[in-house]
């Protein structure tokens, strides 16, 4: 019996690999071509890029199935300059190796197909059927910084995320290499230790291995590290004050008698670092009241986390519910760590947060 989602999980991972290549050229770019959209977040040729290219493999494939895309190409009609920008971009950018590169189906034909393909991304999402969620670029504003940034793509079945995959242009290849929030000394260029793609489906484990240019690498089993010590534990947020409350999260770490200052990340390369055991907590403490965590920005995280014997749950000790829209609407805050002092951690947030019964 073949492996389940074995196809899902190839055409993601090469999917994200070759949209991990536009966003690298873009990440070297001065001019990234940044515009900003209507909630005033920055998105960028590399975003508009890389979801074209994820959506054009994943209709070659899977042409009835939904997806939930972050971004959206209304921006582009009004604008042909920025669209031919984006044009040229996923025009000239394919995998090295021919065979991967005919997998996902080959060229998208012109620009107009190019902007249709990214206005794919737009179903409702849901608890029935399979539903994409793509996140071109997670940690725009990490991309901008020149820090950490995340191709995302998961796949969910009536409202359960079956297959997740991380594509981390600028994390080290080294599982082993201490969580750092920098993206390696001038000394590291691109190709030689710097780059990975996670990916795990459900009840199979989660994998890492090098982010190739051409055919998948050879992958890894990766693990959560177990905490004996939780003074000596490593915890990671984000780097903008405006998605993660900074200050809560400095209580609960010293509530948990942590000593290390956090490491400030973006994107779901935080899921990543937790799963291959760089990082030991990732807290996200919500920074409004309305503000709902969009499903693209957790489901291959939170898959991959679980499935490398973390935990992930929201503020209150609930899994993430991705079954409800584009949105967590039912869910607040994320809390990851591994599953043996998930319960310790979540009752430090309760108290912190005044959340506890
Ligand atoms: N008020 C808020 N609270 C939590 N997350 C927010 C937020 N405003 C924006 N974000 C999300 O935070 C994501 C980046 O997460 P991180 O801070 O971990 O890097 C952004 O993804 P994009 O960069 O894809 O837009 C955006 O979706
Ligand atoms: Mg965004
Ligand atoms: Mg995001
Ligand atoms: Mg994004």
């Amino acid at each position: 019996m073949a492996t389940p989602y074995a196809k899902e999980l190839e055409v993601a991972q090469l999917a994200v690999q070759r949209a991990a290549r536009l966003t690298k050229r873009v990440f070297h770019e001065k001019a990234k071509g940044t515009v900003s959209k209507d909630d005033k977040s920055p998105v960028t040729i590399g975003d508009f890029g890389a979801q074209a290219l994820i959506i054009a493999a994943l209709r070659h494939h899977f042409p009835s199935d939904e997806i939930v895309a972050e971004e959206e190409a209304a921006q582009l009609r009004a604008d042909a300059p920025l669209r031919d920008q984006i044009w040229e971009l996923v025009r000239t950018t394919r995998l090295d190796d021919a065979d991967a590169e005919a997998f996902l189906g080959g060229a998208i034909p012109d620009a107009d197909a190019m902007l249709d393909l990214i206005d794919r991304g737009s179903s409702q999402g849901g608890a029935r059927g399979r539903i994409w969620a793509i996140d071109p670029i997670d940690g725009t504003k990490g991309f901008l910084r020149g820090g950490q940034y995340a191709v995302c793509l998961g796949l969910m079945v009536d409202g359960d995320v079956k297959v997740g995959v991380l594509g981390c242009p600028n994390l080290p290849v080294d599982d082993a290499a201490p969580l750092t929030a920098d993206i390696g000394g001038a000394h590291q260029t691109d190709e030689e230790g710097r780059g990975v793609l996670f990916s795990a489906v459900q009840g199979q484990g989660a994998t890492s291995r090098p982010l190739g240019a051409g055919a998948l690498r050879e992958a890894k089993a990766i693990s959560v590290k177990p905490v004996t010590d939780l003074s000596s534990a490593t915890f990671c947020e984000s780097v903008e004050s405006g998605h993660s409350n900074q200050s809560e999260s400095a209580q609960i770490a010293q509530k948990l008698n942590i000593t290390k200052p956090s490491v400030r990340m973006d994107s779901q390369a935080k899921y990543g670092s937790l799963a291959r055991g760089a990082g030991d907590i990732y807290l996200r403490l919500p920074t409004s009241k309305t503000y709902q965590e969009k499903i693209w920005d957790h489901a291959a995280g939170d898959l991959i986390v679980r499935e490398a014997g973390g935990q992930v749950t929201d503020t209150t000790g609930s899994r993430l519910d991705f079954s409800v829209g584009r949105t967590l609407a039912s869910n607040k805050g994320v809390v990851a760590a591994p599953a043996a002092i998930h319960g310790q951690v979540i009752k430090a947030v309760q108290e912190v947060l005044g959340l506890s019964k």
